[in-house]
């Protein structure tokens, strides 16, 4: 059965995320943050499974019939995975290189994926205390310190120099080419999904992904980007990313763009 994402989910992924992040938190603030390493020798620790227990429980009691597919459990095989039409899809802490350092560039993300395509998502920095959140079809808002802010009523003009944003802790060879074609411009680095948010959010226009990422890292971040105009495409041939249409779970390259920029 294929579900209408509602309104009402957006709300209880916010309540989600944010639980996630409480989780998330409590190791922050200990000592002992508990640090192996992954079979791709990423790092994982206590945190990212305690958000992980977290988000799996209170989606499998929001929607028991809609799989979920997280970085901490995706093993699922390519024969089942890929006949779902819909389905959540978490990383439940992006940028965990970010999270060691105690930079607090990370955070809590999961998306609803809708025949191939990043249709809703949310996006929690816990330390930040920001959340993104949003689906194409209902808007997308930001909900910080200062109150709730709708993401589709800022009025943000295009710079003449193009504000970039890359990785803190992965740069690639393509992006020196690809800013170095670009001529002028203003580079910031920050890890996780933020820069997409970044863009979203008018502070910066475009995030060109020239490395690797999985889908987990861009699904819920390009769902609130594409609710407020931007577009996340494959840098390869243009067309826009999607999900779960190949067994392998790596993204193209891509470029990411904000709505003003394209306007431009
Ligand atoms: N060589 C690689 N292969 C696959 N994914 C990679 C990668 N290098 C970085 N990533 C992904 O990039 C994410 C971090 O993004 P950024 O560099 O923008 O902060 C990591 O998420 P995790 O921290 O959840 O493991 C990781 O999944
Ligand atoms: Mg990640």
């Amino acid at each position: 059965m294929s579900h209408i994402f509602k309104q009402e989910w957006l709300d209880e992924l916010v309540e989600i995320a944010k639980k996630a992040g409480d989780a998330i938190m409590q190791v922050y603030g200990s000592d002992q943050m508990d640090i192996q390493a992954k079979a791709d020798d990423s790092p994982v620790t206590a945190a990212d499974l305690a958000s992980h227990k977290v988000i799996v429980e209170a989606l499998a009691h929001l929607t028991p019939d809609i799989p979920v597919m997280s970085e901490e459990a995706a093993d699922i095989p390519w024969e089942t995975r890929k006949q779902w039409q819909q389905y959540w899809l978490i990383d439940p802490l992006d940028g965990t290189k970010e999270f060691i350092k105690r930079n607090g560039e990370f955070t809590v993300n999961i998306a609803f994926i809708d025949k191939g395509r990043a249709l809703a998502g949310v996006v929690y920095a816990p330390v930040l205390d920001k959340c993104y959140y949003g689906a194409q079809h209902l808007g997308a808002w930001l909900a910080s310190a200062d109150g709730v802010t709708d993401l589709n009523q800022l009025a943000v003009a295009a710079p003449n120099v193009p504000r970039i944003v890359g990785s803190r802790s992965h740069v690639s060879p393509g992006l020196a080419a690809y800013l170095e074609e670009i001529g002028e411009h203003e580079m910031t680095s920050i890890g996780s999904s933020l820069k997409f948010c970044l863009l979203a959010e008018g502070k910066a226009d475009i995030y060109p992904r020239l490395g690797l990422t999985s889908e987990w890292d861009t699904a819920a971040a390009q769902a609130v980007l594409e609710s407020v105009g931007g577009l996340v495409v494959n840098a390869d041939n243009g067309q826009p990313l999607d999900y779960n249409q190949k067994e392998d779970i790596l993204n193209p390259y891509f470029i990411a763009t904000a709505k003003h920029w394209r306007d431009k």
